[in-house]
């Protein structure tokens, strides 16, 4: 079996990796920390709260790469793309649930994809990656006269917004009205806006204390409203949805992989 190792392994979600491996005894070789950090050689178990793992921390670099063959990604667009850089030097596949990217960086992605495998979600629970289903779904049934609306609420310490997966939720249900996303979104209202235009669609933004990640559709028509919403209870079905994702790159071809694709939801209707 392929060995996996987690970069930022002292992250919020690189903590809940590596205690979902010492819970589900996955094959972890290797944690890194950013170089210089001064967690470097403590242990990964004990700071994630797990209990002792006998894994030191090290620090990021292309020669502590070949302590794994598959890395799991959960920084920052610019510490992902240094390890972009370096999985290609080493020929390591990555899964990288990192958000918050600019189309260069999604770009880098792309582009170091053609050379490694790569999984990149924005979001790698089963529920969410159902409900970019259910949204085209409903878009399809309702979006031609409902108002659409995407709702998230995050806790305070989260950098980017809308949440990645707001902006998948967004992308999904664009396509399936055939609507450019970038020309329909609202990102926020203030002010005399004036009546709401039907071919929008809105996002808004929560953010406070330890929310872990919440998001609902809306789908607001005259009389009748659908709302689809997910709610994630813990970190660790994240942590789960991207060790399934590396155990299931072992042996794939270079590539750009979805989520979708890992959870088989891909042929979904
Ligand atoms: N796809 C999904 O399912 C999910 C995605 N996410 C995404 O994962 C990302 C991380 O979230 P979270 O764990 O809460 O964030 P944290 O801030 O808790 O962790 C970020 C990690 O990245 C490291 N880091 C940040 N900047 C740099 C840098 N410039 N160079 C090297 N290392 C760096 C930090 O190291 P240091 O402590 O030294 O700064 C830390 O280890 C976010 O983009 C978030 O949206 C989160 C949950 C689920
Ligand atoms: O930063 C987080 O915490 C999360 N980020 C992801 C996103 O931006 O969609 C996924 C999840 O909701 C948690």
């Amino acid at each position: 079996m392929s060995t996996v190792g987690i970069l930022g392994a002292n992250g919020r979600m690189g903590r809940a990796l590596v205690s979902v491996a010492k819970e589900h005894q996955l094959p972890i070789t290797a944690a890194t920390v950013r170089a210089g950090s001064a967690l470097t050689g403590m242990d990964a178990g004990e700071l994630a709260g797990c209990g002792k793992l006998n894994l030191a921390f090290t620090e990021t670099s292309v020669a502590a790469l070949a302590l794994a063959d598959i890395w799991i990604d959960f920084t920052m667009p610019e510490a992902m793309l240094v390890h972009l850089e370096l999985a290609v030097q080493a020929k390591k596949a990555l899964v990288i649930g990192v958000t918050g990217l600019t189309d260069q960086q999604y770009a880098a992605v792309q582009q170091a994809s053609k050379h490694i495998p790569i999984v990149w979600a924005p979001n790698m629970s089963v529920g969410v990656n159902l409900l970019l289903h259910l949204v085209q779904t409903a878009a399809k049934v309702m979006g031609q006269t409902a108002d659409i609306e995407i709702i998230e609420a995050h806790h305070r310490f989260k950098k980017d917004a809308p949440s990645g997966t707001a902006m998948a939720i967004g992308h999904q249900i664009a396509k399936a009205l055939d609507r450019n996303l970038a020309d329909v979104a609202v990102y926020g209202r203030e002010g005399m806006t004036g009546e709401r235009d039907q071919k929008t669609i809105g996002f808004a933004t929560v953010r406070g204390g330890d929310i872990i990640g919440d998001h609902t559709a809306l789908f607001a028509d005259l009389g009748e409203r659908l709302e689809i919403t997910h709610k994630a209870s813990s970190r660790s079905t994240f942590a789960q949805g991207a060790w399934r994702a590396a155990l299931w790159l072992q042996n794939k071809q270079p590539g750009l992989y979805s989520m979708q694709q890992v959870l088989g939801l891909a042929d979904l209707a």
